[in-house]
């Protein structure tokens, strides 16, 4: 892997706000607000991420519903675009419900848009978040979602980065392909619960950083008092080193951060393990990995 995958210092900004509003354009219209302030509070971010779900109800009963096709004239296509261009940043537009039509298949969804407003990323969530903790959160997407078969990596202005979608996380292949085919952070749209937010939220992404040294980024919705699915908060940023340099409460919040290619350039000189991999003992999960065409439908 490459020392310098990071072109430029590079101010980000996560937007963890309550975005669960049955109403989409209440989740849009709050989010507006949010990405507006980040804009004045840290002038030149060139990058803005999203929480999961960021525009309806995260429940398995209301994806469906909720679902959009991925065109131009779909309102969270356009609301995104618009917001990428009005801000010219790039947005990583955390997740919507997105149905594709030829299938029937609702996918949880990742939308990328470049500064022009362009989309130029999709992602579907590839793992399903399919869980059953006694006493804790009983979970299953798969009722009513369908999962993503690749995996992706796209470039933005600064270099390249790598998508995955909350529970993606937890299986570090998803990273480990994008890091290998020159990535210099894994973004992560999430919506963590108060259960399993406390056990591993802060490992997966140290680990994550770790494993690939490179930045992880978690966004996730701020709690919401009273809605059914509490999301844990705390989005944050993690260096390569598995340093976590900015973090949220539970509450609304931005998170702002400044990635520093010396910090990745840093940890690949110092701790080779990125070019210390014994490929004739095991195999390298970027070869033959499934990617994204990040095309519309
Ligand atoms: O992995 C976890 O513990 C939570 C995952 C999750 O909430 C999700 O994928 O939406």
């Amino acid at each position: 892997m490459s020392l310098n995958v990071l072109k430029s210092k590079l101010k980000i900004a996560l937007i963890q706000f309550a975005c669960g509003a049955p109403d989409k354009s209440a989740n849009f219209q709050r989010c507006k607000t949010f990405v507006a302030q980040a804009m004045r509070e840290q002038p030149g971010t060139e990058l803005v991420v999203l929480p999961e779900c960021f525009n309806s109800v995260y429940a398995a009963t209301e994806f469906r519903k909720n679902a959009e096709v991925v065109q131009e004239s779909s309102p969270s296509v356009k609301f995104l675009s618009e917001l990428a261009r009005e801000h010219q940043v790039t947005l990583v537009g955390g997740t919507i419900p997105e149905l594709e039509v030829e299938t029937n298949k609702v996918y949880n969804t990742c939308l990328v848009f470049d500064k022009t407003g362009q989309l130029i990323g999709r992602h579907r969530k590839v793992h399903l978040f399919d869980v059953d903790i006694p006493d804790g959160i009983t979970f299953k997407e798969s009722d009513s979602l369908s999962p993503g078969n690749k995996s992706t990596t796209l470039d933005v202005p600064q270099g390249k980065i790598g998508l995955g979608i909350c529970y993606d996380m937890r299986f570090p292949e998803i990273a480990t392909i994008s890091a290998r085919k020159g990535a210099f952070a894994m973004i992560y749209p999430s919506a963590f619960n108060t259960t399993t937010g406390p056990m591993h939220w802060h490992l997966l992404a140290r680990a994550r950083s770790v494993d690939n040294e490179m930045y992880t980024v978690l966004c996730s919705p701020s709690r919401v008092p009273g809605s059914g699915y509490q999301a844990y908060g705390h989005s944050l940023v993690c260096d390569p080193q598995g340093n976590i340099v900015a973090e949220a409460g539970e509450g609304e919040e931005i998170v702002y951060a400044e990635l520093d290619p010396e910090r990745i350039s840093h940890m690949r000189r110092s701790i080779p393990v990125t070019t210390q991999v014994r490929f004739d003992v095991y195999r390298d999960v970027s070869v033959d990995a499934k990617e994204d065409d990040h095309m519309l439908s």
